[in-house]
């Protein structure tokens, strides 16, 4: 299988059906392998319309994202599907499945093999937190518990790009902490990160670059430090103010 090098977005516009303007428009990124890349906005900005054409859910209107290996060759179909992991915003998981009986039907989607699946799903309960629980009903968790289950099942078939929409959301400090902590540990084997997030202290701790955008347009790219020294802010909760504005969106 091909190493994914960088995913190239070139000219991407989304414009939903029977929508007056674009949801995203225009847009222009290169995400490096290895990276952990954080994409930020507002609510409705666009982002997890970007996340759902990245990961190749939904169409775009024109323009295109494309896959490049490192012998710059365009990985594409069943080869691609492998390497991709998206962890949703919602839960999408069976509450009436333990966790591993969640990670042995989605592990399968994948057409993983039995004993690699209870491997995995082994691992990954445990550094997860959750090998205690992993014979109780999905259910019956907390939403720290949901959040940690809904991650492992996106990463079951130990894809090499893991997309996540706000995967931080709702969960407690200590579910949080060991969130970010896994994510950074698959960081360093190499894993490519794309995440939302609406906690900016923890998107600027996390990031090594990221895109803002703001009513489907790029308000700004780069790498965290880079754009802060740029724009001469201290943190980015304050350049996204700057950027963003103040009123509120619906
Ligand atoms: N299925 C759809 N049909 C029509 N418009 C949509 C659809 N999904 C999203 N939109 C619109 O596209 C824009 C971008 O929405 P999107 O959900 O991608 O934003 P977001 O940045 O992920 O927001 P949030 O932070 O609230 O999750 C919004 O104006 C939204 O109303």
């Amino acid at each position: 299988m091909s190493v994914i090098s960088r995913i190239e977005i070139s000219n991407l516009y989304k414009r939903y059906k029977n929508a007056h303007q674009d949801s995203l428009s225009d847009i222009n990124i290169t995400i490096e392998a290895g990276t952990k890349f954080g994409l930020l906005g507002p609510n409705g900005a666009g982002k997890t319309t970007m996340i759902s054409i990245l990961c190749g859910f939904l169409e775009a209107s024109s323009g295109g994202v494309k896959y490049l290996s490192n012998e710059g060759e365009e990985i594409v179909g069943k080869g691609l599907k492998s390497i991709i992991g998206f962890v949703p915003q919602e839960y999408a998981m069976y509450g009436e499945l333990t966790p591993m009986q969640n990670l042995e039907y989605f592990g399968a989607l994948y057409n993983m093999k039995p004993d690699v699946i209870h491997e995995r799903s082994v691992e990954l309960l445990d550094i997860l937190g959750l090998n205690e629980v992993a014979d109780k009903k999905v259910a019956n968790f907390s939403g720290g518990m949901k959040r940690r289950v809904n991650l492992a099942i996106g990463i079951i078939h130990n894809p090499s790009i893991i997309f996540l929409d706000e995967p931080t959301v709702g969960v407690d400090v200590q579910s949080k902490h060991a969130i970010i902590r896994f994510l950074n540990e698959l960081n360093q084997k190499n894993a490519t990160i794309i995440y939302t997030s609406h906690h900016m202290n923890e998107a600027q701790e996390f990031c090594d670059e990221l895109v803002l955008i703001d009513h489907g347009k790029v308000v700004a790219q780069g790498a965290t430090a880079n754009l802060l020294a740029t724009h001469g802010e201290e943190d980015l909760h304050t350049l996204f103010i700057h950027l963003t504005g103040e009123e509120y969106r619906n």
